[in-house]
């Protein structure tokens, strides 16, 4: 058997809090492979940012731990870089300035000035922003933000890429156009990428594979489904796959029916039931 490139073995994780210790995470083990694209997905609260948390390194857990190629992973490193849902750009920086401040981090003494320009400029064009890279933040839309912010990201050559929900914020036809480019990107470049998402279509569409997880305190890995769909695809073609279809049921079979968060589910005094019923919309019960 290979061995796994980045491994969660027993994480456990408790958080201090006024009443008492609280655990968010308990056992989570979780072995990937380079180059796997894997979804965490899960109901809110459950503890996916938490486990991201302790991969890049910015956690530690109370229990158990994470390693990355054989070194354990006890701090924030260049080799896995993080894409936050808000982008976290630096607003007073243009867009070229944002990707250089990551790239003279990480490589000022590796590459020459007129190479770590080429690169900035190689970076920006692959999300397609080389035309925009003048402008600052406030300029540009919260798509090309976060576009700027995968760039980033990119430059600093992970070979691991976090990501927390990058397109939540984001507008359905540039979600849809980021997410092909994500594809795309992560074919050529062959990193391996952990995203959390609440979007199942986006799930299933992106990954080898997606972990889905039980509801919190205590929360661990439920199910870990190995998406088993060719690459490249197509989101068109795919949405009349039945085996897109079948993957898509299972992720919706586990959220809500073996995860249903039952107090969603009450109606509450004097008002509807909160959670979406079979005659609801699709897309809205796509959204966990
Ligand atoms: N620093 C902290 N102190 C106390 N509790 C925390 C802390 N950070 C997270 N938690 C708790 O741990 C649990 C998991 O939080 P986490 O943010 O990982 O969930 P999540 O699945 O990413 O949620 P969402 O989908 O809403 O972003 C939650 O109950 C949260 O309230």
């Amino acid at each position: 058997m290979t061995k796994a490139h980045l491994e969660l073995t027993g994480v456990e994780m408790a958080f201090d809090t006024p009443k008492g210790p609280f655990v968010a995470l308990d056992n989570v083990g979780l072995k990937i492979k380079k180059g796997e694209f894997v979804s965490l997905i899960g109901h809110s609260g459950c503890g996916k940012s938490t486990v991201l948390n302790i991969v890049a390194g910015l956690l530690q857990a109370t229990k158990g731990g994470c390693v990355l190629d054989g070194h354990e992973v006890n701090s924030p490193g260049p080799e896995r870089a993080v894409v936050f849902q808000n982008h976290a750009l630096m607003p007073w920086l243009t867009v070229y300035e944002n990707v250089e401040l990551a790239v003279q981090q990480v490589f000022r003494k590796s590459m020459a000035k007129q190479e770590r320009r080429d690169w900035i400029h190689h970076n920006l064009e692959l999300v397609n922003m080389a035309h925009a890279a003048n402008k600052r933040p406030g300029e540009i839309s919260g798509g090309m933000a976060q576009r700027v912010g995968i760039a980033r990201a990119l430059a600093m050559k992970p070979s691991v890429l976090l990501m927390d929900e990058p397109f939540g914020a984001l507008d359905a036809l540039t979600r849809a156009h980021l997410q092909d480019s994500l594809m795309d990107i992560q074919q050529e470049l062959n990193n391996t990428v952990i995203m959390i998402t609440h979007d199942v279509d986006e799930a299933v569409l992106l990954s080898d594979r997606i972990i889905m997880m039980t509801n919190g305190p205590a929360a661990t890995v439920g199910e870990d489904l190995h998406i088993d769909l060719p690459r490249p695809r197509n989101r068109v073609t795919l949405a009349d796959d039945p085996t897109y279809v079948h993957y898509r049921q299972e992720v919706l079979k586990f959220l809500y029916e073996k995860q249903r968060k039952l107090e969603h589910i009450a109606p509450r005094r004097g008002s509807q039931p909160a959670e979406t019923t079979p005659e609801t919309n699709s897309a809205q019960a796509a959204r966990a």
